[in-house]
């Protein structure tokens, strides 16, 4: 017996339209693994495909050692006996039940009348806060408690997969934090198997044990969190997880140079998929490594400085979010407000600064013109996702 869950080569088109186009996954029992990438990428609908709610057109999906779906075989075990959790976006709670009718469901459907009995649903509510709410309606609670309802009830009967399907995202900044980290806990402390999807970097880094990143229909990369962090495949993931600033270079006689004319030297950079003799490159770096100074005196050895012009700053209370243009290109970065304030405050747009980096923070990738434009896009995903 395997205990591990397996996708292999799952496609599902609507119409022409391939949104799942062939996708392999493999998630270890117990770990927790987040689909993230931008809207429209067929996050939802793998999701749907695991759970049963969408028939894909090809491929196998195995739950540890049953066989749930298969393209070839026409084996399509129905949802509701797939044996999983589901939580929406939408809690997607029965208005007409109380909280107790609502988490007693799953147990209901099946036929656990032992663990309704043993307390099951007055522990699942324990667990997620919410036992003084039993009697009430799903109307009477606020969002926060709606969501921590639906979390109760996707695990009170231990399914063997649970599936998240941006369980977040109606949620306001402060509430997502606390039905967040009330995830996370739930999960280190139960073990329990899930897929949790979104479209926010924050979340995914925090809740993923492992993340498989998706562009149109397929998966990008698939690792763990901190890989991902340091050393993401493609432009289109370095842009997608936060490396929003991006530099075009090109190779000339003398080594390697920005767009405005400065030299970089790459021996410390990250490289990925550049050929020896490649002229075009594209370089992703984050705003926290971008560094701004009063005169070039203070650069740090070793750091690359470019010359640049302010376009705009924003007060952040301990920084300042600084936006320069050198060339034709702009980079963001975050200054200590202690430290330039009041340089800033008395700076006009087109005002020349001096902004340095070390070339370690660079993740350098091959010139290429459809990850450049998938990346690009990225710069419409909100800022909280994106930054
Ligand atoms: N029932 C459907 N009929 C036709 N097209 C669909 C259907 N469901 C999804 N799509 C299309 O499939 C694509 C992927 O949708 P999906 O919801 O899986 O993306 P997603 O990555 O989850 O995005 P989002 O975060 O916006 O939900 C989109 O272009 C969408 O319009």
């Amino acid at each position: 017996m395997t205990s591990k869950f397996r996708v292999s080569g799952l496609t599902k088109s609507y119409g022409t339209n391939v949104v799942v186009d062939q996708l392999d996954l493999e998630i270890e029992e117990g770990e927790f693994l987040v689909l993230l990438g931008p809207s429209g990428c067929g996050k939802t609908t793998t999701l749907r495909c695991l759970a049963g709610l969408e028939t894909p057109q090809d491929g196998t999906i195995t739950f540890k050692d049953r066989m749930v779906f298969d393209g070839q075989s026409h084996v399509n075990v129905p949802a509701h006996k797939r044996n999983i959790g589901m939580v929406f976006q939408s809690y997607a709670l029965w208005p007409h039940m109380t909280v107790r009718k609502n988490i007693q469901y799953p147990l209901k459907v099946r036929n656990m009348k032992q663990d309704i009995d043993r307390g099951a649903v007055e522990a699942a509510a324990e667990m997620v806060d919410c036992a003084k709410l039993l009697d009430r309606y799903p109307s009477q609670l606020s969002g926060g408690q709606q969501q921590r309802v639906a979390v109760a009830r996707g695990l009170v009967a231990h399914p063997d997969l649970v599936l998240f399907d941006e369980p977040l995202s109606n949620l306001d900044a402060r509430l997502r934090d606390q039905v967040r980290s009330q995830i996370h806990q739930l999960h280190q402390k139960l073990g329990f198997t899930a897929v949790f999807v979104t479209h926010d970097q924050s979340e995914a880094f925090a809740l993923g044990d492992r993340l498989a990143i998706m562009k149109s229909g397929k998966i990008e990369q698939y690792d763990a969190p901190e890989h991902v962090f340091e050393n993401p495949v493609s432009e289109y993931v370095a842009a997608f997880i936060g490396m929003g600033n991006r530099l075009e270079l090109r190779r000339g006689h003398d080594g390697w140079m920005t767009s405005a004319g400065d030299s970089i030297d790459l021996q410390r950079a990250t490289v990925r998929g550049l050929a020896d003799k490649g002229t075009a490159a594209v370089a992703r770096f984050r705003p926290d490594d971008l560094m701004l100074h009063r005169s070039m005196n203070e650069v740090p050895a070793g750091n690359v400085a470019l010359h640049a012009e302010l376009v705009t700053y924003e007060y952040g209370g301990r920084h300042f979010d600084v936006t320069v243009k050198t060339g034709t290109e702009e980079l963001t970065l975050r200054a200590n407000a202690q430290e330039h304030s009041v340089a800033l405050r008395e700076s006009k747009p087109g005002a020349p600064m001096v902004v340095s980096f070390s070339p370690s923070a660079l993740r350098v990738f091959a010139a290429d013109t459809a990850d450049a434009d998938a990346a690009r896009q990225l710069a419409a995903v909100p800022a909280e996702a994106a930054a």
